[in-house]
C-alpha cells in the first residue's frame, strides 16, 4: 500500500474564527499521528480539512492514496439496514473484495451482530461498526475522529490491533482523540 499525507502550511477559519495556521506535516507509509487540543480547538475540522470536505483557508494538503473518515458522531450507515448489508453498500462501491466485510466485523468483534439493524445497535456497537466500515474499506489513509469513544476495553485492543495491522501494511493512520488509543510511534499534532 502506498500512501502520504502532506499537509503545508495549512491554516482554518471556521466562521470569523482562525482556528489553526501554519501547520505542516508530512505522513509517509506506515506513519501515525495523533492530533490533540481543547474542545473546539479544530480538531474535526483538521481531519475534515484531511478528508477533502472542508477547504483550508491557505495551504495546500497533498494525499495519495484513497482517504476515509470516521466521525466522531454517527457511523455513515443506513440505520434501516441490517449491518452486514449496511456495510456491503459501503463495500460494494469500494470495490472491495467479497470477503472484507465479514473480516471487517469478525476485526471489529461485531460478526454476531451482522443481522441487526443498525439503528438497534448500542452506542460502544455503532462505534464498532463505524470503524469496522473504514476498515472494510480498504482506504490507505484512516481518518479517526475520536475512534475510542464508547469502545470497551476489548474494542479498544481491536481497534488498536487493526491500526497496528493497517500500518504494517504501508496505511496512514490520522487520529483526534482525547484519551489514549494505543497508537504506538504517532506523532504529536498539539491544537
Ligand atoms: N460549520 C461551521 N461553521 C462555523 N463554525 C464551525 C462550524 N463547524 C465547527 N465550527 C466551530 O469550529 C470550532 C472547532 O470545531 P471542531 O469540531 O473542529 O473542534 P474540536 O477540536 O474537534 O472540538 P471537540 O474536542 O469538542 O470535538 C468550534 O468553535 C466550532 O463551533
Amino acid at each position: 500500500m502506498s500512501a502520504t499525507l502532506a499537509f503545508d502550511a495549512v491554516a482554518c477559519l471556521r466562521g470569523d474564527r482562525l482556528l489553526f495556521e501554519g501547520l505542516s506535516f508530512t505522513l509517509a507509509p506506515g506513519e501515525a499521528a495523533l492530533v490533540t487540543g481543547p474542545n473546539g480547538a479544530g480538531k474535526s475540522s483538521l481531519l475534515r480539512i484531511a478528508a477533502g470536505l472542508l477547504r483550508p483557508a491557505a495551504g495546500r494538503v497533498q494525499a495519495e492514496g484513497t482517504r476515509a473518515l470516521a466521525a466522531a458522531d454517527g457511523t455513515a450507515l443506513d440505520g434501516a439496514l441490517p449491518l452486514a448489508r449496511a456495510l456491503g453498500f459501503w463495500a460494494a462501491l469500494d470495490r472491495v473484495r467479497p470477503s472484507a466485510v465479514a473480516d471487517a466485523l469478525d476485526a471489529m468483534g461485531i460478526a454476531h451482530l451482522a443481522q441487526v439493524p443498525v439503528r438497534l445497535l448500542s452506542t460502544g456497537q455503532r462505534r464498532r461498526a463505524a470503524l469496522a466500515r473504514v476498515i472494510a474499506g480498504g482506504a490507505a489513509i484512516w481518518l479517526l475522529d475520536e475512534p475510542g469513544n464508547g469502545l470497551d476495553a476489548s474494542a479498544s485492543e481491536r481497534l488498536a490491533d487493526a491500526m497496528a495491522r493497517h500500518r504494517a501494511e504501508g496505511g496512514i493512520v490520522l487520529a483526534a482523540t482525547h484519551q489514549p488509543i494505543g497508537l504506538s510511534d504517532a506523532r504529536g499534532i498539539q491544537l
